[in-house]
């Protein structure tokens, strides 16, 4: 099941789920809006190896914006820091968004419980398309879990993505064990 408006007002309230920073206006009927952080980046090296670290070049979003262009991916960021600790947050795209033309994650949109991060964003365009910091650009959906936790992804020794940060994260595929 999905929150509601209302649910994820109670949840915030409880302490359960963190959205920094938070407006009113950016609560939909069941999701959260969430917006362009400040920060973008590129793969430095043009091949990208599954087995080793793929180093990124982070550049910041000019006020006039930024022109994203088409057969690039580009790591982005939410300007949110959230927290959700007991209910799997999904990142799911706008239709707004979408009708630019922008993808904002290439096949993972899902979070874990215990996530606490901003969200890196996998952006890639099908034409060329000047985008924002601060503009609208995805949105949470929180679903109920069914079951205990043993191991929430917060204390998970091998969680790659909980670090805070304000920037882009690479992949860190490299440290998995495979
Ligand atoms: N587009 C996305 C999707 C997810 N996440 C965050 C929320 C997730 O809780 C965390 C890890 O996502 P996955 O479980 O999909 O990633 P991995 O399985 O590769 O990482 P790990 O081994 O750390 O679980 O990354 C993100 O920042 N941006």
């Amino acid at each position: 099941m999905i929150l509601t408006d209302k649910q994820i007002l109670e949840e915030i309230e409880k302490g359960t789920i963190l959205i920094e920073p938070f407006k009113r206006s950016s609560l939909g009927t069941n999701s959260y809006d969430v917006h362009l952080g400040r920060y973008l980046a590129t793969y430095r090296n043009e091949v990208l190896d599954a087995r080793q670290h793929n180093e990124i070049d982070v550049f910041e979003i000019p006020e006039e914006g930024f022109v994203l262009q088409p057969n690039t991916l580009y790591l982005g960021v939410t300007l949110e820091y959230t927290e959700t600790h007991a209910h799997v947050p999904f990142l799911e795209g706008k239709s707004s968004v979408g009708r630019l033309g922008i993808d904002i994650h290439a096949t993972a949109g899902k979070g874990d419980v215990g996530f606490c991060n901003t969200w890196t964003l996998e952006i890639s365009v099908t034409q060329q398309v000047r985008v924002y910091h601060g503009m609208p650009i995805g949105q949470l959906i929180y679903f109920e879990v069914k079951g205990g936790i043993e191991n929430y992804y917060n204390s998970k020794s091998n969680a790659k993505y909980n670090n805070r940060t304000t920037k882009p994260v690479e992949s860190m595929m490299w440290r998995n064990e495979w």
